[in-house]
């Protein structure tokens, strides 16, 4: 099948070589010449610009865009708005906020224009390994397009088939849904990844514990020093906790058990604030995820004026002093 990728970064790069070793076509589009150099180079077809593409696919088009979520990928549906006609498709692969997707899929909706996001999860290893997806849409868009979600799912693999499953949607067991109208999929996703916050973090705090074992604060009995990248291991082999984050971190400790390389400055894409902000709509108690949320913003600051504040009440109702050389 034939799709237009616009955005060939880590992800839109990737997906459009899963898609070409498969047999699919592609006519791709970066605001980067050398991101559509290389792709041209794998075998895709070049586009100069959005008419380019739009006027390069045949009709019905489908057209993905796997860009950078906000204003950038607003500005380019709004522009294929302009230059797609009725029943061709629009994708969002990208994080998008969900109730973008709502919006644009009632924009689009009177032109006759299809609107399909698809949530994406996989990362860099997904050219390897398969994307997962969660995908929105009026079911005859998603049907249409299911020869390219097939080729980038990541198949049934070694992963044991679950008892009770017989004779329901088989795409799940694939790596790929059709969870709902417009949104669904972004909805979906936004949820997938305020869980990923959650074990990043309890992932994270287990092993500080761990690390700090050794603390010459605790009894001399009870300390331990301890190899974290053989515990990440063995983790990794039959415990309960095993999982893809606890393999990266056994592959992270393997690397530089003291992670010289990282400030732990840890950025957020907006994912886990709207995942707070629907547990918060719904009143559903979301207490690790927002926990978790909460912790990356304290981990931009090196002195957060809240524990200041904490340090001057101490002072005030104790008399308290900060020690002058705080351990950390
Ligand atoms: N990296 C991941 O692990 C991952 C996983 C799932 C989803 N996502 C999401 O997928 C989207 C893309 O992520 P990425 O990691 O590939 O980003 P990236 O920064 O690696 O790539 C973005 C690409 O878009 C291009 N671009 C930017 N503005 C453009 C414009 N106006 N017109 C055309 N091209 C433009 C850039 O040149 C770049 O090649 C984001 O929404 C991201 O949140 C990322
Ligand atoms: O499922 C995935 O492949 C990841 O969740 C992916 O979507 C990505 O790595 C996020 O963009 C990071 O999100 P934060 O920047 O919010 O940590």
């Amino acid at each position: 099948m034939q799709l237009g990728m616009i955005g060939l970064g880590r992800m839109g790069g990737n997906i459009v070589r899963r898609l070409l070793k498969d047999g699919h076509t592609a006519v791709v589009y970066d605001r980067d010449p050398k991101a559509v150099a290389a792709l041209v180079e794998a075998g895709a077809t070049r586009a100069d610009s959005l008419e380019d593409l739009v006027a390069e696919l045949a009709a019905p088009r489908a057209a993905w865009g796997m860009l950078p979520a906000g204003a950038i990928t607003e500005e380019t549906v709004a522009a294929l708005s302009g230059l797609m006609q009725a029943d061709d498709t629009i994708i969002d692969g990208g994080n998008s906020f969900y109730g973008d997707d709502v919006r644009r899929a009632a924009e689009l909706r009177p032109k006759g224009i299809h609107y399909v996001d698809v949530g994406t999860s996989g990362g860099v290893w997904g050219l390897e390994r398969g994307y997962c997806m969660m995908i929105g849409g009026d079911t005859e868009a998603v049907d249409r397009l299911d020869p390219i979600f097939r080729t980038l799912a990541p198949g049934m693999g070694e992963i044991p088939r679950t008892p009770g499953r017989e004779g329901r949607d088989p795409r799940a067991e694939l790596g790929y849904i059709h969870a709902g109208p417009c949104g669904a999929g972004h909805f979906v996703k936004m949820i997938h990844n305020g869980i990923e916050y959650g074990l990043m973090q309890a992932y994270a705090e287990g092993f500080d514990i761990l690390r700090h074992a050794g603390s010459k604060d605790l009894p001399e009995a009870r300390r331990y020093d301890l190899n974290l990248g053989d515990i990440a291991e063995v983790w990794r082999r039959g415990s309960v906790v095993s999982s893809w984050l606890l393999d990266l971190t056994a592959s992270a400790l393997a690397g530089d058990e003291h992670l010289e390389d990282y400030s732990g400055f840890v950025e957020d894409s907006g994912e886990g604030r709207w995942t707070i902000n629907a547990a918060v709509e719904e009143a559903v108690p979301a207490t690790v995820l927002s926990s978790a949320l909460y912790r990356r913003f304290r981990s931009r600051e090196h002195e957060s004026y809240a524990d200041k504040l904490l340090s001057a009440m101490r002072r005030g109702f104790g008399g308290h002093l900060e020690p002058k050389q705080p351990k950390m």
